[in-house]
C-alpha cells in the first residue's frame, strides 16, 4: 500500500475557495439521524446543543449567552481560544492520496502526537469542544461517566480526554482482541468491513457515555460503537470527532448527537458538471493537483469556520 503524501503548503483546507464561512451555517437543533438539520449545520461549531437550558433559567452556556447578546468575557475567551486551537490542529493534519487504497484520501493525524505543542492544542480543543457540547467545565468533573474509544485512533487521545474529564475511558476493539464476555458488532466504514467489540461489564447500565473517534467518514464505525453502547446498557450522550468527512455523510447513520472539531473534503463544484461521484477523481486531490492533470476533483475542504479569506 502507498500514499503520496500532500504537503502542508498544499493542503487544501486552507484557504481553499470553495468553502463556505460559518456565517452561511444555521442549525438550532441536534443534527442526527433522525433529526437532520433543515440546512447543513456548522461541524467546526457544532451543530447539536443539547443542554442549552439549565432547569433553573440561567444562561446555559456560550451559545446560549451569545444567542441572548450577554456573551460573557469567558465564554467568548473560550470561543476564541476554541477557534485558535483548531486553527492550530488543523495546520498538524497532513493527507496522503491513495491510502489505503486507490480513490481513497487519507487524513493522517499522527503529526498532531508527534509534537508536544500539537498534542496538547489537540486535546486542549476536544476538552472545548466537549465543554461546550455537553456543558462541561473544562478542569472539573463532568456528568460524562465514561468515554469510549474506538481502535485504533480514538485510543491516542480519548484516554488523555477521560482524564481531563474525571471520566473513565473504555475501549471498542477489533473482533478478538478482548477477554471475556463480550458484545459484538459487524459494519461497514469508508474502505472495507471489519467487527468490533466492546466487554460486557465495561460499565454501569445508566451510566453517561460519550463515544469519540478521530474522523467520521461513512459513519458505520461511529454507528457500530453506538450501537454496542447500547446493548451494554449505557447512556449514549453523543459522538465526538476530530474531523467530518461531510460529502459522506456519516452523521446521518447516528442517532445521538454529533459533534466535530474540524470538517474536510467537501464535494467541489463537480456536481455543476453533471458528473457523478464515480466520474470524479480520487478523493484527495487538491484543487492544485486537479489543476494540474486537468481533471475534476473532490474539494479537500477544511473547516469552514476557519477558512482563510
Ligand atoms: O466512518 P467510517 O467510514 O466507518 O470510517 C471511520 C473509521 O475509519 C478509521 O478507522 P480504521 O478502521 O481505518 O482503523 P484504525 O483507527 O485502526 O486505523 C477511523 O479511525 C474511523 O474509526
Ligand atoms: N479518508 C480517511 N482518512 C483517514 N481515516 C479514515 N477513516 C475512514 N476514512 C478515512
Amino acid at each position: 500500500m502507498s500514499g503520496t503524501p500532500v504537503s502542508f503548503d498544499d493542503h487544501p483546507p486552507h484557504g481553499h475557495p470553495s468553502n463556505t464561512g460559518p456565517s452561511t451555517q444555521k442549525s438550532d437543533k441536534p443534527s442526527t439521524a433522525s433529526h437532520a438539520p433543515d440546512t447543513k449545520p456548522d461541524p467546526t461549531t457544532t451543530a447539536p446543543h443539547t443542554k442549552l437550558h439549565a432547569p433553573d433559567g440561567k444562561t446555559g452556556g456560550p451559545i446560549e449567552d451569545a444567542a441572548q447578546g450577554k456573551q460573557s468575557t469567558t465564554s467568548a475567551a473560550s470561543a476564541s481560544k476554541l477557534a485558535s486551537l483548531k486553527a492550530k490542529v488543523k495546520n498538524g493534519l497532513r493527507q496522503f492520496q491513495d491510502f489505503p487504497e486507490k480513490g481513497i484520501l487519507f487524513e493522517d493525524i499522527m503529526p498532531l502526537f508527534a509534537s508536544h505543542a500539537l498534542h496538547t492544542a489537540l486535546i486542549d480543543a476536544m476538552e472545548l469542544q466537549i465543554a461546550d457540547a455537553f456543558q462541561t467545565q473544562p478542569g472539573e468533573k463532568s456528568e460524562i461517566d465514561v468515554i469510549v474509544g474506538l481502535e485504533s485512533r480514538g485510543f491516542l487521545f480519548g484516554p488523555a480526554l477521560a482524564l481531563r474529564l474525571g471520566a473513565g475511558f473504555v475501549p471498542v476493539r477489533k473482533q478478538g482482541k478482548l477477554p471475556g464476555s463480550c458484545e459484538t458488532v459487524t459494519y461497514k466504514k469508508e474502505y472495507g468491513e471489519d467487527s468490533f467489540q466492546m466487554q460486557s461489564d465495561a460499565f454501569e447500565k445508566g451510566q453517561k457515555v460519550v463515544i469519540i473517534d478521530d474522523i467520521i467518514a461513512t459513519g458505520g464505525t461511529a454507528a457500530a460503537a453506538g450501537s454496542l453502547v447500547r446493548k451494554i446498557g449505557g447512556t449514549l450522550l453523543g459522538f465526538v470527532f476530530l474531523m467530518e468527512l461531510d460529502f459522506l455523510k456519516g452523521r446521518d447513520k447516528l442517532d445521538a448527537p454529533v459533534f466535530t472539531l474540524l470538517s474536510g473534503q467537501e464535494e467541489s463544484s463537480a456536481e455543476d458538471s453533471g458528473e457523478t461521484l464515480a466520474d470524479k477523481m480520487p478523493m484527495g486531490m487538491t484543487r492544485e493537483s486537479k489543476e494540474e492533470a486537468g481533471r475534476p476533483v473532490i474539494n479537500a475542504g477544511g473547516s469552514a469556520a476557519e477558512q482563510k479569506p
